[in-house]
């Protein structure tokens, strides 16, 4: 193991790089809230400033993928359609199938200029999520509690609040509606089999009337869908854990540009194209295992230095206070506040970066944010 792998291994720098990302993240929730009072006299100046405090908080997310662990992202699309890709507004429909797919997405976002305006249909409980779920809210993203009667009126409403969006957004959709398990798989297939489906290997059935609901409130504003499929090389099962300890992965991701014209209006044909749709990213991701490619030439976009440039900001402006409180714990030359400050530290680490049942934060068993703890009780 090299000098700089194991530097990215140790629980300092994993603090370090939490404790930026926590902190810069409540901060710019505060100043979030501070522009609630522009809403009323611009609300487009309201959101351009907002999509750049949300890219303050995402991109950190993204110089730790791409900069901290390395991992490189490699695009698999068409040449004619990568030149649209950024400069209008799509419906992104990925595969839901590793805890880091999001953050992959959110990588091609930064590549492409997008990142602070993107958007997806996320379940309501990440909306409680300190600094990613309350960041969402001045963003628009649009949540669903997945009970369609509700869904339908709230999930169209936010939809067509982003007909007037400033800026260009891409908006995610995982078809799904949850990660892939072998458990959920199954289930999954039984539903198929009972629907007269052809079976998926790779993907769970997708669930037609979110699709439909955006498709039909963005008609008009968003000029295509980028049907797209991720996955990983050498079967790789990517973690965010892995990721703060510098593991390096290879992602590939394979896009196909459908203009939005082509999908059928009718709720029941659109599903059936949606159904369709799948049964074919389901063979791209055999093709995948096969050949350990996806079809197409690869066109990737390089990554660019304004995630690591902003997370070197925060850093600096944060890291100045933890040294002075670190001096001064030393100072206090109290052993039991010491032994206490490490013993926290150490807790809410393990806390955060153990699986657990199911919390509300990611349904799974990716962090929660009870490292907070850590940092406001951290004091001599
Ligand atoms: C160039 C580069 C290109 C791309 C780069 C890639 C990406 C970058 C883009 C943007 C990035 C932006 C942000 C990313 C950041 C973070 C994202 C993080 C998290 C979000 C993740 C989530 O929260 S996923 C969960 C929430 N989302 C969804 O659920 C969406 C999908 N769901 C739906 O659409 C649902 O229909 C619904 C939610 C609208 C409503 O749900 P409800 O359950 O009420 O209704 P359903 O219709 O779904 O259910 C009833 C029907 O389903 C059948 N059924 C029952 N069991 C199953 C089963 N197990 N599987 C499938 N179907 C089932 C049932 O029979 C009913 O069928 P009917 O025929 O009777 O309707
Ligand atoms: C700079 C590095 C920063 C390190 C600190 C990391 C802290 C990151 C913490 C949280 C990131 C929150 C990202 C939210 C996205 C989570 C994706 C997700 O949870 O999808 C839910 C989906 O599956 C459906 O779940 P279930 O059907 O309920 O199962």
């Amino acid at each position: 193991m090299g000098i700089l792998q194991l530097l990215k291994s140790q629980f300092l720098c994993h603090l370090i790089i939490c404790y930026v990302f926590l902190v810069s993240g409540l901060i710019i929730n505060l100043l979030q809230v501070c522009t609630l009072p522009l809403w009323l006299v611009s609300k487009q100046l309201a959101r351009r400033i907002n999509i750049r405090l949300g890219y303050c908080v995402s991109s950190q997310m993204v110089a730790a993928l791409e900069w901290w662990s390395g991992t490189e992202c490699t695009l698999y699309t068409d040449p004619k359609s990568y030149p649209l890709y950024g400069n209008e507004n799509a419906i992104v429909v990925l595969n839901h199938s590793f805890e880091i797919d999001f953050l992959c997405g959110w990588t091609f976002c930064e590549r492409f200029g997008v990142l602070g305006s993107s958007k997806v249909l996320a379940k309501k409980e990440l909306s409680y999520v300190p600094v990613i779920g309350w960041m969402w809210y001045f963003l628009e993203i649009v949540f669903c509690k997945r009970k369609w009667e509700e869904d339908r009126r709230t999930v169209a409403q936010s939809l067509q609040n982003l007909q007037d969006y400033p800026e260009n957004f891409w908006f995610l959709l995982y078809c799904e509606g949850t990660r892939l398990t072998p458990k959920k798989h199954q289930i999954s297939m039984q539903v198929a089999e009972s629907k007269g489906l052809p079976k998926l290997k790779y993907h769970l059935l997708p669930r037609t009337k979110g699709f439909w609901v955006t498709v039909q409130n963005l008609r008009g504003n968003a000029a295509a869908v980028y049907d797209s499929t991720l996955n990983f090389r050498n079967n790789e099962t990517p973690t965010l854990l892995g990721i703060l300890n510098g593991k390096k992965y290879h992602a590939d991701l394979y896009v196909r540009r459908i203009p939005l014209d082509l999908i059928p209006e009718d709720e029941a044909e659109c599903a059936a194209w949606l159904h369709k749709l799948y049964q074919e990213k389901d063979s791209f991701q055999e093709h995948y295992t096969q050949t350990g490619r996806f079809p197409g030439p690869i066109v990737s976009p390089p990554r660019r230095p304004w995630a690591l440039i902003n997370w070197l900001f925060w850093a600096c402006l944060l890291l100045y206070p933890l040294g002075l409180l670190f001096a001064q714990l030393i100072s206090s030359g109290s052993v039991l506040t010491i032994l206490a400050s490490v013993a926290l530290c150490t807790a809410g680490w393990f806390h955060a970066f153990t699986p657990k049942a199911k919390s509300p934060c990611t349904g799974c068993n990716s962090p929660s944010f009870s490292l907070t703890i850590v940092f406001v009780l951290n004091v001599p």
